[in-house]
């Protein structure tokens, strides 16, 4: 089967700088695939560049089998990294007027919406004006918004950014829905919890550079069994071990750590 989303040898220059360097991936049909890097390593312009929303200066896209986004955006739910809704719209209805763009009618666009917020835990919020949410409460919306026209991709811009933990597992189980109904998701993120939990695939990047490409597992294969750490005499890599959720402190001498990784 081709597959959904395919990158080849992109490259990107913003002025004198290179922002992606010969960046190359692909997803496949029904997959969750998770993109990660640091700031600034080039997630958002990647996604740019798939959505047609800015061009590469070399390399090769497709998306659902068309040469650029813009061919099949009605096919396509996009979370931009940049947030924004029309406050002065009722949740409810700042979706499903989204959803009227994408091609659906009023009606049903409503109704779909109306489903969405009850669904995952924005019911009551359904008639209040966008000004009057919380900021993580307009971003569910946002993310709704997305999914209202039951796309087959979903491209996911640092989604779980400003949400609290409650919300960020609501978002987790929406996604964990979309597969389940055979979308292909893709998101971006800097934190490797919600990729281990949710994703088949992940690319991480840096500097504009694909830097590994594979299974969660296979990224953790590749971590050293033992890793020493030097540290001022604080709790540093103990918050360290506790992120990655998985380790612990082995011993100390004087400010250095050294961590056994468990597998
Ligand atoms: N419009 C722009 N003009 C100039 N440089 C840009 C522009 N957009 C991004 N860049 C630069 O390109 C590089 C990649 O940025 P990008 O936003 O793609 O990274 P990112 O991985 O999405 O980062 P973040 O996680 O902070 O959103 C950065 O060095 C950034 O400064």
């Amino acid at each position: 089967m081709a597959p959904v989303i395919a990158l080849s040898h992109i490259q990107k220059y913003y002025g004198d700088q290179l922002a992606l360097d010969d960046l190359s991936l692909s997803v496949e049909p029904g997959e969750v695939f998770g993109f990660l890097g640091q700031n600034g390593a080039g997630k958002s312009t990647s996604i740019r560049i798939l959505l047609g929303i800015i061009d590469p200066d070399g390399g090769s896209r497709q998306v659902l089998g068309a040469p650029t986004a813009l061919e099949v955006s009605q096919r396509i739910g996009y979370l931009p990294e940049e947030r924004g809704l029309y406050k002065r719209m009722s949740a409810e209805r700042v979706i499903a007027y989204l959803g009227q763009l994408k091609g659906m009618d009023a009606a049903s666009a409503l109704e779909q919406a109306r489903i969405l917020l009850q669904r995952y835990g924005l019911g009551e919020a359904a008639k209040k004006r966008v000004q009057q949410l919380s900021k993580g409460m307009a971003q569910k919306v946002q993310v709704l918004s997305t999914l209202v026209h039951d796309p087959d991709l979903l491209i996911l811009d640092e989604p779980f950014s400003g949400l609290d933990p409650v919300n960020q597992q609501v978002l987790e189980g929406l996604v964990g829905d979309m597969k389940r109904a055979g979308k292909t998701i893709l998101f971006s993120t800097h934190v490797m919890q919600h990729a281990e939990r949710l994703c088949d695939r992940v690319c991480i990047i840096a500097h504009g550079r694909d830097v590994f490409t594979g299974t969660v597992a296979e990224a953790r294969a590749l971590l050293p069994s033992r890793m020493i750490l030097r540290t001022a005499d604080d709790i540093a890599p103990l918050k360290l071990c506790l992120r990655w959720g998985r380790s612990a402190p082995s011993a100390k001498l004087g400010r250095w750590w050294i961590m056994k990784l468990k597998r």
